[in-house]
């Protein structure tokens, strides 16, 4: 398997805690595997460990507790601060049971002279470095860099929880690092830890499971989210996202039903281009719309000239809500798709799509498994895996990205395939199709295709689940949209 990066892992965990694994569980696994390794290298002996304040230190807390339980190891440990600066429940916790775990000694140091002193660095077998892990940014500050500086000058075997302190996960420029001999990182190898020239730093890799339920890095969850780009606080108006929604003339609700669901997901400006026989009832159904006439009483190839200007003034078209299957219509798409730089097609638009679309642009396609079928040329199999496989094939061989919806969606970009289980059966209603290309368009206008996508299928089930609570079987596309903030309120 290819490694991660560390935002990645702090996805998975946040998955995990959404999942029902809580993180004291998986720091008990994480402290647990290094205690395990010490113990498999060192029969009896001295180890100090060195914990930072957050849950890399708290791995550390873990682990003293489980080597001290064995009285052949003469157990110490450093905490870089004091305890009531310690960052996180699960890592407070574990610091507690530490004065009842028979530690030789136990020590709360904040000033960097203090350190210094300390008596406990010498004749050590191991020291192990739980100072920091992912957390960490920028350059390491006092008291963690005289950790740092003290570690390495120690002549003892070094083992560093997770990552070598100091050093960036992800690969970015290291100031002051552990230098350590062995680190052990948990669940999967990291992204830093195999760039060349890392061993430096890293010493000998190991990967630790920690128990990560697989659902967590399968599944798109809460944790996902985390990954979206966020708002300046300086931001003007438009940098949140500029969505052009082209659909309607054969139907009116569609089109507003995707505006108003790009709207609750956070784009800045949405406009909607419609035919003129649509464009006052579109318009009338919030006045939080722009809604600019086209022309016609279906999308024709006169749009385009008015449609090519609006395009570049947005950062992603949404092509499909409500357009009708006329001849001159899908023509119309057709032309239009190369002049997108990024498009999420969706419903009518699909219907006779021509692949692989020939532009420098990126495309979402936003198929139900009917839909999907038709563009795929065939049945699509009923097993999960292979229908991850089809639908990941058909992405990579037509360079788009791909969600297929159903019961579990599939979403896939033709290198990675992902599922989501949001949603339910209320929302067979007619217009969630077009809430969630709204969302998808709200979410590509500022991410990539992959987090866009993942993203937007997970919060338009999630407000479908939401919904679905009061209203049940009863649920409405507008009750979907209603409940949008709800679910990116929980992380944004
Ligand atoms: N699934 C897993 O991999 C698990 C990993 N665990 C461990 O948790 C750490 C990450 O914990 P986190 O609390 O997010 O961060 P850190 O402990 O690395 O550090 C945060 C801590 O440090 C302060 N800080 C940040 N930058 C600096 C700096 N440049 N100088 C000084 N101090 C800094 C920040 O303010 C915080 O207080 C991961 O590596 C694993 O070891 C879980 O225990 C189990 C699941
Ligand atoms: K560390």
């Amino acid at each position: 398997m290819s490694s991660i990066t560390s935002s990645k892992m702090r996805a998975i965990d946040a998955n995990c805690t959404y999942l029902g694994l809580s993180p004291v569980q998986l720091m008990e696994n994480a402290g647990a595997a290094i205690a395990r390794e010490i113990m498999s290298k060192i029969s009896s002996g001295k180890v100090l460990f060195v914990a930072g304040r957050g849950n890399n230190g708290g791995d550390a807390f873990v682990a003293a507790r489980h080597l001290a339980t064995n009285t052949n190891y003469e157990v110490r440990l450093i905490l870089l601060g004091h305890s009531s600066r310690i960052r996180t429940e699960e890592s407070k916790q574990n610091f507690s049971l530490l004065s009842y775990s028979g530690l030789t000694e136990l020590k709360e140091i904040a000033d960097s002279k203090e350190l210094e002193k300390y008596s406990g660095w010498k004749d050590n077998d191991i020291i192990v470095d739980g100072v920091l892990g992912s957390g960490i940014k920028g350059a390491p500050r006092e008291p963690e860099s005289t950790a740092i500086a003290l570690i390495n000058s120690s002549n003892s075997f070094i083992i560093s929880i997770d990552s070598p302190s100091g050093y960036d996960l992800d690969g970015g420029e290291v100031v002051k690092s552990v230098i350590a001999d062995m680190t052990i990182t948990f669940h999967r190898m990291k992204t830093g830890l195999e760039l060349p020239g890392s061993e430096k730093y890293s010493g000998l890799v190991k990967v630790a499971p920690i128990g990560v339920c697989r659902d967590a890095e399968e599944y798109v969850g809460m944790g996902d989210l985390m990954s979206l780009s966020r708002r300046n606080r300086d931001a003007h108006k438009g940098n949140s996202g500029r969505v052009l929604i082209i659909g309607g003339g054969a139907y009116y609700g569609a089109p507003a039903l995707a505006a108003l669901a790009a709207l609750r997901t956070g784009a800045d400006i949405v406009t909607v281009a419609v035919p003129e026989n649509v464009a006052d009832t579109v318009a009338s159904f919030s006045p939080n719309l722009i809604v600019i006439p086209l022309k016609g009483d279906r999308l024709n190839p006169s749009n385009i000239p008015v449609l090519k200007n609006l395009l570049e003034t947005h950062d992603v078209a949404v092509i499909g809500p409500g357009l009708g299957r006329e001849k001159e219509t899908l023509e119309t798409v057709e032309q239009l798709l190369p002049l997108c730089r990024k498009a999420v097609v969706d419903a009518d638009a699909l219907f006779e799509l021509k692949l692989p679309i020939k532009s420098e642009g990126k495309f979402i396609l936003t198929p139900h498994s009917a839909e999907f079928s038709r563009l795929y040329g065939s049945e699509i199999p009923e097993e999960l895996d292979s229908k991850k496989n089809v639908v990941s094939s058909f992405a990579s061989d037509n360079d788009v990205t791909v969600v297929m919806k159903g019961k579990v969606d599939v979403i896939s970009d033709g290198s990675v395939a992902r599922l989501n289980r949001t949603g339910n059966a209320g929302m067979t209603v007619g217009g969630t199709g077009d809430v969630l290309t709204g969302i998808t368009g709200a979410l590509f206008a500022v991410n990539d295709a992959m987090d866009a996508a993942s993203c937007a299928v997970f919060i338009s089930g999630a407000a479908g689940d939401l919904a679905f609570k009061n209203k049940g079987n009863g649920l409405l596309a507008t009750d979907i949209i209603a409940r949008i903030t709800d679910v990116i309120l929980g992380v944004l």
